[in-house]
C-alpha cells in the first residue's frame, strides 16, 4: 500500500462533494433479519452507510477504514443520524492484529483483501456471520471498477473464506437504477458454534461416548423455560430453572471430522454413537427413517429400536432410575454406525432437572435408598466433560452412586475389553443363522490342525457384540494364529485392512432357522408366532443389521481379495473347496492330512456329535446366571430341524420377496437369491 491508497482514497472522498447521508447496501438491509444481533465490524467502511445503518439497528458497530478523510465524513454522518459508531483508521492490507476482535457480524463491502478474508472466521464469535459483497469478473460493461484487480472471479469468494460454513452465495448482475448493472459475488458465512466445557451447548463433531469417537455430529441448545402447576415436578426442577436441552444429531457415513483435523483427535470408534444411557429424568425421541438404534435387552442382548412413522421413543435416564430406587432402570443404548450417504438424523429432547437440584431416590415409607444423593450439578458437569476428552476412565456412571455394590448390568464387567485391530486378523461374518458357526469350526480346526478343547466355538474365535454381557476379553490371546472373530456384521462396521469370510444365506431360510434358534430358548416356546418374528428377524442378532444392508455390503465386496464370499448352499456342498479357499486367504499351508481332517470335523455328523461346542454355552450361561433363562434349552446352532423355507407364513414371504424387489434387485440386478448366489459361486 499504503501511503498511496490512503491518498487515492482521501483525495476520492474530498473530491466528492456528496452531502447527502451516506446509504447502507441493498443486500445487507435485505439480510438484516436473518443475520445474528449484538457486535458488528464494518471493514473499509468508507462514508460510513453499513456501520451507521447497523448502528442505526441496535448494533455495538466498529468500523475501519484507511483514509482519514472518509472516516472525518462517516463521523460527521453518524453524528447527524444521532448514532455512534467506534471509527478507527487503519490499514487493511497490512498485518492486522485480530486476535482481540469477537464480533457476531463482520461486513466487508467491495474490498479485496484476501489474505484478511482467510482469517476472518478467527474474529467471529461462534455462531457470528461474515458478509462480503465483492465486484465480480466476467461481466465486461458492468458498472464498478474497470480493473479486474478489483474484482473477483465467479466461485472464488466462497473458496476465500476459511473455517466457515457458507450459508448463501449469491453471484450476477444486479441493478441499482444506474445506466449499468453491478456484476456482484455475495457471500454470508457463519462460525459454527462450537462446545467446549465452558459452553457445553452448541456444535459438535468429535463427541466421545465410552471413550470412543462417534460417527456423528450434534447440535445441543438449551430448551425454553416452561410453567407447571405441578408443586412436585417443579420443586424437581421442570420449572425456569431446568436444563432440559434439545439435540439435533446428524450420523454422517463417513468421518464427521474433516481428514486435516483428524490427527489431533481419538480414533473414530466403530459406531455411529457408542452404548450408553441418557444422563437426565426422561428423554423423548424422533428419529427419522434410517434405523440402527438398539436397546440392550436383558433377555435378547441388542435389539433393533426400528423407527416407527409418528411414534415417538422414550428413554428413562438416569435421574429417574435414582428417583424412582430402581423401578425405572434406564435405558442402554447405541446407535449403529450408518451406511447410506444421506445419513441419518434424529432429534432427543432430554427432560433434565434445575441446575441446582440434589438427586435422590423417592421413597416408600419402610424402602431403604438404593443410591447416596448428588448434585444434578455436578453428575452433569462429569458428563459433559467426558464427553470432550478421555480421562481413561469408563465414564461417569449412575452406578458411582449406587450404596450397596448391587449387581447392575453391564457396567459390573470388569474382565471385559473391546476388540483392538491387528492386522492379519480374520473376521468370520456371516448374517444370522446363514453358516457363522460352521466357518467359524473350519476355521479353527485349519489354524490348529484339529484342537478340539473348548467348550464354546466362539471362545475360540470370540464375538465382540456379546463380549460385553459375557464380560469376555476381547483381546485375550488366541490358541493360533491368525486371529479369528465371528461376527454379523456388514463389512462398514467391521475395521478395514483384514480378511473376511462371509457365507450368504436365503433370507427366507435364514428367518425360519432363526425363529427356531429362538423359540423355545430366548422366546418362551410358541410366545411369539412366526409371523410377528419379523422384527427381531430384522435385527440380525447382535451386532447384527437388517438382511439387506449386510447383503449389499458384502455383495459389493465380492470381487476384493480380502474377502471371501460363497453361498451358505455351495460351502455345504462344496467344503473341500472352501476349506482349500479359507486357506489360501487365511495363509495357512493345507496338507493333504490336514484337508481330510478339516472336512471331517466341518461334516454335519461330527458337529452334531459334538453339538454342545457349537451352542451358544457361553450366552446361554450369561442369560441364565443374570436373568434366569434356563441353560439347557436348545439353542443348537446344528439343528436337528431343517429351515425350510416353505413353511414361512404368506405374510412374511411376501415381506421378504418385496424388500428384495424394492431394495436388493434394483443393485444388484438379481431378481432373487438363487440368482444372486449363483453368481457368486460361479466365479470359483
Ligand atoms: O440417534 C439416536 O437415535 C439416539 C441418540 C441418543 O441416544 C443421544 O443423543 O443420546
Ligand atoms: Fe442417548
Amino acid at each position: 500500500m499504503s501511503d498511496t491508497d490512503q491518498q487515492k482514497w482521501d483525495q476520492r472522498y474530498t473530491q466528492q462533494v456528496q452531502r447527502e447521508t451516506p446509504s447502507p447496501a441493498p443486500w445487507l438491509v435485505e439480510m438484516l433479519p436473518e443475520l445474528p444481533a449484538g457486535t458488528a465490524l464494518d471493514l473499509a467502511c468508507g462514508r460510513g452507510g453499513n456501520a451507521i445503518y447497523l448502528a442505526g439497528r441496535g448494533y455495538t458497530v466498529d468500523a475501519i477504514d484507511i483514509s482519514p478523510v472518509g472516516l472525518q465524513l462517516a463521523q460527521e454522518a453518524a453524528l447527524s443520524a444521532g448514532v455512534k459508531v467506534n471509527f478507527s483508521c487503519q490499514d487493511l492490507l497490512a498485518d492486522v492484529q485480530i486476535s482481540n476482535w469477537h464480533y457476531d457480524l463482520i461486513v466487508m463491502y467491495h474490498f479485496m483483501a484476501p489474505a484478511l478474508l482467510a482469517r476472518l472466521h478467527e474474529a467471529l464469535r461462534p455462531g457470528g456471520v461474515l458478509m462480503v459483497e465483492q465486484h465480480m469478473s466476467g461481466f465486461p460493461g458492468a458498472a464498478g471498477p474497470g480493473s479486474d484487480r478489483f474484482r473477483i472471479a465467479p466461485g472464488e469468494l466462497a473458496q476465500a473464506v476459511c473455517g466457515l460454513e457458507v450459508v448463501r452465495v449469491e453471484e450476477g448482475l444486479f441493478s441499482r437504477g444506474e445506466a449499468a448493472p453491478f456484476a456482484l459475488s455475495r457471500l454470508l458465512a457463519r462460525r459454527a458454534v462450537y462446545r467446549d466445557e465452558q459452553n457445553p451447548l452448541g456444535y459438535y463433531d468429535r463427541e466421545l461416548t465410552k471413550q470412543k469417537r462417534d460417527q456423528k455430529e450434534v447440535f445441543d441448545f438449551k430448551a425454553g423455560g416452561h410453567q407447571s402447576s405441578n408443586p412436585v415436578l417443579c420443586d424437581k426442577g421442570f420449572g425456569d430453572r431446568h436444563t432440559s436441552a434439545a439435540r439435533l444429531n446428524y450420523y454422517p457415513a463417513e468421518d464427521p471430522v474433516p481428514a486435516a483435523e483428524r490427527a489431533d483427535v481419538s480414533a473414530l470408534g466403530d459406531l455411529a454413537l457408542h452404548h450408553h444411557t441418557d444422563p437426565g429424568a426422561i428423554t423423548l425421541l424422533l428419529q427419522d427413517d434410517h434405523g440402527g438404534l438398539q436397546a440392550l435387552s436383558k433377555t435378547d442382548g441388542w435389539i433393533n429400536v426400528p423407527p416407527q412413522p409418528g411414534t415417538i421413543v422414550v428413554n428413562v435416564g438416569d435421574v429417574l432410575q435414582v428417583w424412582t430406587n430402581d423401578r425405572c432402570t434406564a435405558g442402554v443404548h447405541r446407535v449403529l454406525s450408518v451406511a447410506s450417504s444421506r445419513g441419518r438424523y434424529s432429534t432427543p429432547f432430554f427432560y433434565q432437572p434445575r441446575v441446582d437440584a440434589l438427586v435422590e431416590p423417592w421413597l416408600a415409607a419402610d424402602e431403604t435408598p438404593h443410591y447416596n444423593s448428588f448434585s444434578w450439578r455436578d453428575y452433569i458437569r462429569g458428563r459433559v466433560t467426558d464427553n470432550f476428552a478421555d480421562y481413561g476412565e469408563s465414564d461417569i456412571q449412575i452406578d458411582r452412586y449406587r450404596i450397596a455394590a448391587e449387581a447392575q448390568s453391564y457396567d459390573e464387567a470388569p474382565n471385559y475389553k473391546s476388540y483392538t485391530p491387528q492386522s492379519g486378523d480374520v473376521f468370520i461374518s456371516s448374517w444370522a443363522k446363514s453358516g457363522t458357526t460352521l466357518l467359524q469350526q473350519m476355521f479353527h480346526q485349519l489354524r490348529t490342525g484339529g484342537d478340539m478343547d473348548f467348550d464354546d466355538i466362539s471362545r475360540m474365535t470370540p464375538w465382540e457384540d456379546t463380549a460385553l454381557m459375557l464380560d469376555f476379553d476381547m483381546t485375550v490371546q488366541q490358541v493360533a494364529s491368525p486371529r479369528g472373530f465371528k461376527s454379523h456384521r456388514d463389512y462398514q462396521r467391521l475395521p478395514p485392512g483384514m480378511r473376511y469370510i462371509v457365507s450368504l444365506r436365503d433370507p427366507k431360510e435364514t428367518y425360519v432357522s432363526f425363529y427356531r434358534f429362538m423359540d423355545g430358548w430366548q422366546i418362551e416356546p410358541g410366545a411369539i408366532p412366526m409371523e410377528d418374528f419379523l422384527p427381531i428377524w430384522m435385527s440380525g442378532g447382535p451386532g447384527g443389521c437388517d438382511y439387506v444392508t449386510h447383503l449389499l455390503s458384502w455383495y459389493a465386496r465380492r470381487n476384493e481379495a480380502d474377502t471371501l464370499l460363497a453361498s451358505y448352499q455351495w460351502v455345504v456342498k462344496n467344503r473341500a473347496e472352501m476349506i482349500r479357499r479359507m486357506a489360501e486367504l487365511c495363509g495357512i499351508e493345507l496338507t493333504p492330512e490336514l484337508a481330510d481332517l478339516v472336512l471331517h470335523r466341518t461334516s454335519r455328523e461330527y458337529m452334531v456329535e459334538h453339538k454342545d461346542k457349537f451352542d451358544d454355552a457361553m450366552v446361554s450361561a450369561a442369560l441364565e446366571r443374570k436373568h434366569g433363562i434356563p441353560a439347557d434349552s436348545d439353542s443348537s446352532k446344528v439343528q436337528a430341524q431343517g429351515s425350510d423355507a416353505k413353511v414361512l407364513p404368506d405374510s412374511v414371504a411376501q415381506a421378504i420377496d418385496a424388500m428384495w424387489a424394492d431394495q436388493v434387485a434394483p443393485v444388484t440386478g438379481h431378481a432373487d437369491f438363487a440368482s444372486l448366489a449363483r453368481s457368486i459361486d460361479e466365479r470359483g
